[in-house]
């Protein structure tokens, strides 16, 4: 489900009230890191008598702290298990109680300053399991030339079989810099204790961390302080908004749409039938004649008349001009959402009244937003800059112009003007296909539409009625619809129509699904 991440010193700084009250979080995040290491090994390996903790090598990377003492006492119940433990000892201290306790459990160490790196290097080499536990959250970025020496010599040698388990984060994280990329630890999972730290989120550490492993050790942390959200697919069995028996259509939200041209008449239709099909009230076309044709070809249900709406999104197939202009006038006296993807993008930066006194989300591509952030910005930003650093770019992108940004792409995210991200899960690279933002143009339009009608029911303020947080939530619901519906289909058609099919299973589960006995 989904998890709130959190930066580095709100997690440290929830740990202090405990530690002083006396509660054993190292024995918690120990004893979490050794059963999750256990089941490691028994996950690796062909043969049973390779499935199992006793007789496995298992090798500690001990850093001078409490890192270390996470992993030494992992390790230590390793050890009783019947694991073969070696630790390499990297600096001239480290956490002497966890170094006895896996000594007594019959480890052994080995000094990196007393014997030759050759021996560390093998050790490494043939273990089934490293444990990075040379530096946590009190870690400053830079290891010592002797560490990243071996680190690099380690990962040069080849694949090697074991896995690797980054204690808390991987040491010495860094996302930015390529050069130093095989100094560092590359791990397969990250166990992480207390919360999800936020610099275990963003895209380009995802090589360094591999799956990431959230423990709970009982801290008590305030949502507030939170940085991001991470969402995956059960939430949206979860959260999917269901409708009420009292509701009517106007309650469920009313979509107004301008999607779609003489040029290029599909997304018209597409965006139309994700939104149908997401479990709105009404959709309301208000493109141009030819579209609207085909789309009541398609949905007799849709509405081609002007009139109130609670969501309205715009610019997919690049709407003629004299039909966004009046679909923006017509809200202008409103605090509907606003959604502007493709052509209407040119929109963000101009005076437009419509754009201030409401939320608006931006929906590019990296291609879309190296366009806008050039001209806004006055400088030459690439599409592959983009693409390298989505989050970093997404929430540069909402800061500039106060609005909320969907960056589409492999790893699409959400970015808050204050810096709050949503990021979903990614969805199958089936969704890179002509149409398939149309789709999800709709989807989140739909998504919204209701959102503001529930927050209007509820007799929210003007102004007040959707947070930005609740935006972004409710964007990432719409992109794990999008991604449930890629996973069904091979084009864009089909996709709109999968849509529809996600959510059905949503509003109708199948009772013969449930596992409840007959
Ligand atoms: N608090 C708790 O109860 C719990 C804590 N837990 C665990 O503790 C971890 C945090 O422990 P920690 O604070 O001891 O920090 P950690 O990163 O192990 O080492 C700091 C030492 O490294 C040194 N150092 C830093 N950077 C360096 C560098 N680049 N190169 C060389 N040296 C460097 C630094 O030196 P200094 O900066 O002081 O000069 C200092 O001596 C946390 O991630 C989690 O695993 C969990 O068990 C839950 C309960
Ligand atoms: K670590």
């Amino acid at each position: 489900m989904s998890e709130r991440a959190y930066p580095g010193e709100v997690i440290r700084a929830a740990e202090v009230p405990l530690l002083g009250a006396g509660a054993p979080l190292m024995e918690r995040a120990a004893t979490a890191l050794a059963l999750y290491s256990a089941a490691a090994l028994r996950a690796r390996g062909r043969a049973a008598r390779d499935r199992r903790v006793a007789g496995s090598r298992v090798c500690v990377l001990a850093g001078p702290g409490n890192n270390a003492g996470d992993a030494l006492f992992a390790a230590a119940s390793l050890a009783r298990g019947g694991a073969q433990v070696s630790i390499v000892l990297l600096f001239d201290r480290t956490h002497d109680e966890g170094l006895r306790a896996a000594r007594r459990a019959g480890a052994r160490a080995i000094d990196l300053a007393a014997v030759p790196a050759a021996d560390a290097l093998e050790t490494l080499r043939r273990a089934d399991l490293v444990l990075d536990g040379i530096l946590g959250t009190g870690g400053r970025r830079g290891l010592p030339a002797h560490i990243t020496g071996l680190i690099r010599d380690w990962r040069r040698g080849g694949p090697t079989p074991g896995t690797v388990i980054a204690v808390d984060v991987p040491s010495d994280l860094d996302p930015a810099d390529p050069e130093t990329a095989g100094e560092r630890i590359h791990a397969d999972h990250t166990v992480t204790f207390g919360g999800l730290k936020a610099e275990l989120i963003d895209p380009r550490v995802r090589r360094f961390t591999g799956r990431v492993h959230v423990v709970d050790i009982g801290l008590d942390l305030d949502a507030a302080r939170a940085a991001a959200e991470v969402m995956v697919g059960p939430d949206l069995a979860a959260d999917f908004p269901r409708p009420r028996a009292d509701d009517h259509k106007y309650s469920r939200g009313v979509l107004g749409v301008v999607a779609g041209s003489a040029t290029y008449p599909g997304a018209g239709v597409l965006t139309t039938t994700s939104a149908v099909g997401s479990g709105i009230g009404m959709v309301r076309y208000l493109g141009a004649a030819s579209v609207a044709d085909r789309v009541l070809t398609h949905h007799p249900e849709v509405v081609t008349a002007e009139g109130a709406v609670d969501a309205l999104v715009m610019g997919s197939g690049d709407p003629e001009d004299e039909f966004v202009a009046p679909a923006l006038e017509a809200i202008a006296d409103t605090d509907v959402p606003l959604v502007l993807d493709a052509g209407s993008l040119a929109l963000v930066g101009d005076d437009a009244a419509a754009l201030t006194g409401r939320p608006v989300v931006l929906t590019p591509h990296a291609g879309e937003l190296a366009r806008l952030l050039s001209r806004l910005l006055g400088e030459d930003v690439s599409a592959s800059r983009i693409t390298a650093d989505p989050l970093g770019w997404a929430r540069r992108a909402a800061s500039r112009t106060g609005h909320i940004v969907l960056l589409k792409g492999g790893s699409t995210v959400i970015a808050c003007p204050d810096g709050y991200a949503v990021l979903p899960e990614s969805g199958p690279p089936s969704l890179a296909t002509a149409g398939s933002g149309d789709v999800l143009s709709g989807i989140i339009g739909s998504l919204l539409a209701g959102a503001h009608a529930r927050a209007t029911r509820r007799g929210a303020e003007p102004g007040e009625s959707l947070d930005d947080r609740t935006i972004a939530r409710t964007l990432g619901l719409a992109v794990l619809v999008h991604n449930a519906a890629g996973s069904r289909c091979v084009n864009a058609g089909q996709l709109a129509t999968a849509v529809g099919d996600v959510v059905e299973g949503l509003l109708h589960p199948d009772p013969s699904a449930s596992d409840s006995p007959r």
